[in-house]
């Protein structure tokens, strides 16, 4: 029997390799011999330049770089086996994870660190740049970046706009004359963890700024900023970004590399699946097992899960996803391929007590749906 494990991380717990493995230690309590393949995934978000280095032999480069809090932090970017592409992920100079919680505030947090890895990644010579975005702690429109990059965005009154989500309300003009000329001879694909509009009540904002310490309140002023800021970009660059698909991500970042940089924005987990070739290894796999630490309304919208769902589906092989939690409003996710969901908690727990006991309770849950698998193929 072969089996295909194929999970994002659960984020601030375990990398998804740790998932993957934690799921087949507990399926191989029931099933010993059977053949198991890992494959961490990512989906644009933390954790896509591993899955794409180590599926590529590819390197990794560390660089310290200016983090959302506007101080250094260590961060990296990938170089895949063919020698040319750069994998980057916006996280890993901006990510939630580079902020305490007490201190999660996009209103002042900076994507510039993202600009810095770019530029890393240029002053490589490399052809390409492959831009994981999502996992972010920022929600200032990727302003931050473009100007690391060499754009000058100013306000009315002429001055370089301070950083952060709630200063990018105040954009005026744009002068994109000053930015790197190398990045007119690199193609820019960019992997979008999410497909979610700048603004309104599915942007970036209402989602997704919660989740980086916005209040309510925070969350109206961020809306409207952005709403300010996507508006000057089609009218500067003739670039529709307001309703495009993606242009929300990472706290509206999508905007600035479509309108300002002209590049393609795509489903991060479709470039993923591809570069790891999963099709291939789904096409003769017996079960695919999946999950992410969420599971909710808002995975249908290009998360891994789904994403792997799809791919399984293209072989009618059956899908069963493990989550650290599910939202009540999870279900609508079995319209979409997942054919059974878990929630891998085995009692009421806080949420550090659920983060810490992840490991563990994967293996539980693991070898529990294993067990009924065995009951059911036997039946
Ligand atoms: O970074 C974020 O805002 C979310 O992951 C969606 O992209």
């Amino acid at each position: 029997m072969r089996i295909v494990i194929a999970p994002d991380s659960f984020k601030e717990s375990l990398s998804a390799m740790q998932v993957a493995t934690a799921i087949q230690q507990g399926f191989s309590e029931i099933y010993p011999d059977a053949e198991y393949v890992k494959l961490p995934m990512a989906d644009g978000g933390e954790g896509t330049v591993i899955s794409m280095i180590e599926a590529t032999n590819g390197h990794y480069f560390n660089e310290i770089i200016t983090g959302p809090l506007g101080l250094p932090v260590e961060g990296f970017w990938g170089l895949m086996g063919d020698g040319k592409t750069a994998v980057i992920e916006m996280a890993a100079a901006s990510g939630l994870h580079h902020v305490p919680p007490a201190q999660r505030n996009p209103l002042y947090t900076t994507s510039h660190g993202t600009g810095e890895l770019l530029l890393a990644a240029l002053d490589h010579g490399v052809e390409r740049i492959i831009l994981g975005i999502g996992g972010s702690a920022t929600n200032d429109g990727g302003a931050g970046m473009m100007q690391a990059l060499g754009a000058s965005l100013r306000d009315a009154q002429g001055q370089e706009l301070e950083v952060g989500g709630e200063a990018i309300g105040g954009l005026a003009t744009i002068d994109l004359s000053g930015l790197d000329p190398r990045l007119a001879n690199v193609s820019v694909t960019v992997a979008c963890d999410v497909n979610n509009p700048l603004c309104g009540p599915t942007g970036a904002s209402a989602i997704f700024g919660p989740q980086k310490g916005a209040t309510p309140e925070m969350v109206k002023t961020l809306d409207s900023a952005l709403f300010c800021y996507g508006s000057l970009i089609e009218q500067v660059t003739g670039n529709a970004v307001l309703h495009a698909a993606g242009a929300g991500a990472a706290g509206g970042m999508g905007a600035a590399l479509l309108g300002m940089l002209n590049a393609e924005l795509r489903p991060g987990i479709d470039i993923v699946i591809k570069a790891l070739q999963l099709d291939s290894l789904i096409e003769n796999a017996d079960l695919v097992i999946t999950g992410e630490g969420r599971i909710d309304s808002q995975s249908i919208h290009g998360k891994t899960p789904i994403g792997v769902a799809r791919s399984a589906k293209r072989f009618n092989k059956p899908v069963i996803a493990l989550a650290g939690g599910l939202t009540p409003d999870h279900p609508v996710v079995h319209d979409h391929g997942l054919d059974a969901v878990f929630s891998v908690l085995t009692q009421v727990a806080t949420l550090p007590e659920a983060l810490q006991n992840a490991e563990r309770n994967l293996r539980i849950t693991a070898r529990n749906i294993a067990s009924v698998w065995k009951m059911a193929r036997e039946a």
